[in-house]
């Protein structure tokens, strides 16, 4: 079920304001701003080159963006003049009684990771294939059991601190591995895994750092059709259990529609379109842009799918 309230309005985790990113002559993003909302799955959708992976980059800190401010409120109470003082100031991010914000164009990745609590994946698998699959979740939590350790020999020692996080790392982990069916694979190497098995394993990886916000890069490709279900019972668990919000690029317009909150369509680096899934389904211009016919063919064109289709143009099959 499809949450009713517009929290990209009301309740934004994540802004994005004017963002612009130029690799020499060419504009891969042009002036684009929206919102992501707290505890929804938003889905950033669009052709081949429309900029999706670009926004990602520049959210989690791998490319600075040309221009633009990309705000991360932790806190629902973080207010707008806590923003305004925190931008106006030049520092990373603020954490006082105003709430906790993070300017996340100002922060390294290693950072945004660590401490404004944005995870990602990738388009291509990244684990560590030669660890074991309890071992990558492990690895993933290192940066909290380097505190426990309070950076000193206490780790090696084993003093009780550390051990007491350690224990608690690894009960993570294997929580996280009993929900995606992958307990008994734990001292699997991890490239031993079937090609699905190890887009699970990236996804609750990336949950092992705690994230406020789950930026995953095409998490259905390649999967099979009982996968892609079963990535979408996973990914509603990690919103409605966890209260993770989650930003996918996703082409698979089955597990888009199935369950996104709001959805965001860009081509050429600009938005054209932002809504729910009903919304944006039906919006001539991202029929158009998928489609590559011009705006006033649409009417044309949207015709035609209906009668094909007998319903909706562009649910279900993969734009
Ligand atoms: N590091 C880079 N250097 C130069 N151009 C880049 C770089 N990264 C992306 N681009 C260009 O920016 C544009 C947007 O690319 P991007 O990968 O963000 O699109 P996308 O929507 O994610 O595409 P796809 O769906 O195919 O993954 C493309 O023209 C791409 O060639």
């Amino acid at each position: 079920m499809l949450k009713q309230n517009r929290n990209w309005t009301d309740n934004p985790i994540l802004s994005v304001e004017h963002l612009t990113m130029r690799f020499g002559g060419l504009v891969a993003i042009d002036d684009l701003s929206f919102d992501v909302g707290r505890g929804d799955i938003t889905a950033l959708i669009g052709p081949n080159g429309a900029g999706k992976t670009t926004v990602f980059n520049c959210v989690t800190g791998f490319y600075k963006p040309t221009e633009g401010r990309i705000a991360l409120r932790r806190d629902q109470h973080a207010t707008d003049e806590a923003l305004h003082e925190l931008t106006r100031s030049g520092r990373q991010y603020s954490e006082t009684d105003k709430g906790s914000i993070f300017l996340l164009e100002r922060m390294t990745d290693f950072r945004i990771t660590e401490v404004a609590g944005v995870a990602r994946t990738f388009q291509n698998i990244r684990l560590f294939g030669g660890m074991t699959v309890l071992e990558n979740l492990l690895v993933a939590q290192h940066n909290k059991l380097m505190r426990a350790s309070g950076l000193t020999i206490g780790g090696l020692l084993g003093l009780p601190g550390y051990r007491r996080a350690a224990d608690a790392a690894k009960d993570t982990a294997i929580e996280w591995l009993r929900r995606v069916d992958l307990l008994d694979r734990a001292d699997d190497p991890a490239a031993d895994l079937p090609y699905g098995a190890q887009r699970r394993l990236e996804i609750v990886r990336a949950l092992c750092t705690d994230p406020v916000l789950l930026c995953l890069d095409e998490p259905a490709a390649g999967l099979n059709p009982r996968e892609s279900t079963e990535l979408n019972t996973l990914l509603k668990y990690i919103r409605d259990e966890h209260g993770v919000s989650v930003l996918l690029i996703e082409h698979d317009m089955g597990v888009v529609m199935e369950i996104s909150d709001h959805i965001i369509v860009l081509d050429y680096g600009k938005k054209i379109s932002d809504g729910t899934a009903a919304a944006v389904r039906s919006d001539p211009k991202v029929i158009a842009a998928y489609l590559g016919v011009d705006d006033e063919e649409v009417d044309d064109v949207e015709r035609d799918l209906n009668v094909k289709t007998g319903h909706d143009a562009t649910a279900g099959g993969s734009l």
